[in-house]
């Protein structure tokens, strides 16, 4: 796919990290207006340290031993469909590799602002550095800067927003980001086993497609109670692999109407289905929203990455999975247009694939 096929103009609207931003964010005492969201902060109970509950764990060495097998596949098929989400142990990833990318962000975020805004969003620009998930929020700003980037294929990319600083962000970033595609690849095929696929069916519908990656910097904040790390949200391409940089919590899963906040597992990636594998699957794996909430004391850094699919330039059900019975539960559409639409409701603070359901 040509980047020219893509616009964004009108759709996406990022805001920059001002001076007075970044002095905030490294002396929080004070919150400034355009940041504080207290209603929207306490919107839903947050489940407690003291009520036990065990978000899904799937594990990729018991996924491809035979011997226990079957019953991964069934762990990460109830994850997939009762959560949205699992924690992803023994993913084999070159611990180098993971490292080396560990190193690059957490540098990148530390150096001057001057230093992040020579790649800063630019007006109408989907990618760089800046505020990237505020829009829904009333013109309130996210506690975090990110940079977001379009990583595959390599005739997509904007180079010029590429991190030059540190010198290894951009070669940390193209290793890194193969090794995504082929962890990408792996859980697909064992997902199209759980939901009786061919294999080819869903690994097909991602292969050569699009991935972008964000890298998110959350400054710790002593008044956790009035700051957004991230507007809730779902994810709007096929599927997202989250690294942890540090062992710091603050994503939050929406189940039942309560926040579940995922305690990370030391060299665990966090995995979740996203709203066009929601739409692959007809609608038996679930997007679920999340949102991000500082910690009061220590930042917290992430890379996450996602990967886009489709079927025949369409964003659809697999045709193997509406002819089991239950007919197609959500309508078929370019994804061209799929893409602007899933912009467009991300502005809104709305779920795009919601409008598709039959
Ligand atoms: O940093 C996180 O924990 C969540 C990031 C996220 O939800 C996203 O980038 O879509
Ligand atoms: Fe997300």
């Amino acid at each position: 796919m040509q980047k020219e096929a893509r616009n964004y103009d009108k759709i996406v609207n990022r805001d920059e990290i001002t001076d007075a931003a970044a002095a905030a964010f490294a002396n929080a005492g004070q919150v400034p207006e355009k940041y504080v969201r207290t209603e929207e902060v306490l919107d839903g109970v947050v489940v407690g340290e003291d009520e036990s509950y065990e978000l899904p764990v799937v594990d990729m060495a018991r996924l491809l031993d035979p011997e226990s097998a079957a019953l991964e596949i069934g762990k990460l098929g109830d994850a997939c469909r009762n959560w949205g989400f699992f924690q992803l142990t023994n993913h084999g990833v070159d611990e180098e590799v993971i490292q080396r990318m560990k190193d690059s962000t957490v540098q990148f975020f530390s150096s001057p602002l001057e230093s992040k805004k020579k790649v800063a969003v630019r007006e109408n620009g989907f990618e760089g550095f800046g505020h990237h998930y505020s829009r829904a929020s009333g013109g309130k700003l996210d506690w975090a800067e990110s940079v977001i980037l379009i990583t595959q294929p390599p005739q997509d990319r904007n180079m010029e927003m590429w991190p030059t600083n540190p010198p290894t962000f951009r070669d940390a970033l193209e290793v890194y980001s193969v090794e995504m595609i082929g962890l990408a690849m792996k859980l697909l095929g064992f997902m199209a086993a759980d939901l009786g696929v061919e294999r080819e069916a869903l690994v097909g519908a991602f292969t050569g497609r699009r991935q972008s990656m964000a890298i998110h910097y959350y400054p710790p904040c002593p008044h956790r109670e009035k700051v957004m790390g991230i507007t809730p949200h779902t994810d709007g391409l096929g599927l997202t692999l989250l690294l942890h940089v540090d062992g710091t919590p603050g994503l939050q899963i929406r189940k039942g109407g309560r926040w579940f906040p995922v305690r990370p597992l030391p060299g665990a990636f966090v995995v979740n289905v996203a709203d066009i594998l929601d739409v692959l699957s007809n609608g038996t794996y679930r997007s679920v929203e999340h949102r991000v909430i500082p910690d009061a004391e220590r930042a917290r850094t992430t890379v996450v990455i996602f990967q886009e699919a489709s079927v025949g330039g369409a964003v659809a059900p697999l045709p193997g999975l509406v002819s089991k019975g239950g007919g197609a539960r959500y309508r078929s559409i370019g994804v061209e247009e799929y893409i602007k639409g899933n912009f467009n409701a991300l502005a809104e603070g709305t779920c795009f694939i919601e409008s598709l359901r039959i």
